[in-house]
């Protein structure tokens, strides 16, 4: 069984014994607005499929040690192979806006991410389809939250790229099925867009010269997780980075 296949079954489990999200009380932003002319989006991940990333650094002290240097959080909550949790959420929100990160096929899941205090959802377009995810990206907008809808080639962006609304896309560099990075091909997809609608390019990204790249193919930001969680004083030079690139293209 693949990872998608094999995550989408412990998604239906998981479902089958949450308990129901708080009552929202945190305040909803518009997470694209949030991005301003090009954003550093901090992801805290815990671990992966491909193993530990990091344990000993507590949620608070990274979002209190990057929050300067970027625009929003993303924040995993799948709990099995990324040690996520929901309660991450209003941490990450005390200090920016919040994308969750998790491997949403329903509605469920939404209301959690609302509930939790997130401002956006990931919807992954490979794991539930073109109608799935135009179905799960809609219920996100009718709850205020930001849908940023996952592609990693150029048809299904171009696709999702006709869909209108408050839609982000995100160009993941990694293929989720054979978790490959390519931070090339993510470029490419991103020029075959051209600016035309919002994007943020997602994963490969510890260099400086890698986020003047984002810049150039006119991305309003990227997603950095395994670099930051590793070294979190990176925001700063990554910072410096977008504005440097990113005023020259203002
Ligand atoms: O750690 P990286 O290479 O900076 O990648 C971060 C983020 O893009 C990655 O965690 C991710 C992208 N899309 C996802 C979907 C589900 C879980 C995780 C992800």
């Amino acid at each position: 069984m693949d990872f998608l296949a094999a995550v989408k079954r412990a998604v239906e489990l998981r479902l089958a014994t949450e308990p129901p999200p708080p009552p929202r009380t945190a305040p909803l932003v518009d997470f694209a607005k949030g991005l301003g002319e090009f954003g550093i989006i901090a992801e805290y991940k815990r671990a992966s499929p491909r193993g530990v990333v990091r344990l000993d650094l507590p949620p608070w002290a990274y979002f209190a040690e990057v929050y300067p240097h970027v625009s929003a959080f993303s924040v995993l909550t799948e709990p099995f192979w990324f040690l996520g949790d929901y309660r991450f959420l209003p941490l990450a929100k005390a200090f920016k806006p919040v994308l969750m990160k998790d491997f949403i096929i329903d509605k469920r899941q939404i209301d959690a991410a609302y509930g939790y205090g997130a401002d956006a959802v990931l919807i992954i377009y490979k794991l539930v389809g073109r109608e799935k995810a135009m179905e799960l990206a809609e219920y996100a907008q009718r709850l205020g939250l930001t849908p940023v809808v996952e592609v990693d080639n150029v048809q299904d962006a171009k696709e999702v790229a006709t869909w209108g609304g408050r839609v982000v896309l995100g160009i993941n560099a990694r293929d989720l099925r054979t978790l490959e990075v390519s931070l090339s091909r993510a470029f490419e997809v991103a020029k075959a867009l051209r600016g035309d609608v919002d994007y943020i390019i997602e994963s490969g990204i510890s260099k400086p010269e890698e986020v003047e790249r984002a810049c150039e193919v006119y991305a309003r930001g990227v997603l950095v997780g395994t670099a930051l969680m590793k070294n979190p004083q990176l925001a700063k030079e990554l910072a410096h980075a977008a504005h440097r690139a990113c005023k020259a293209r203002s």
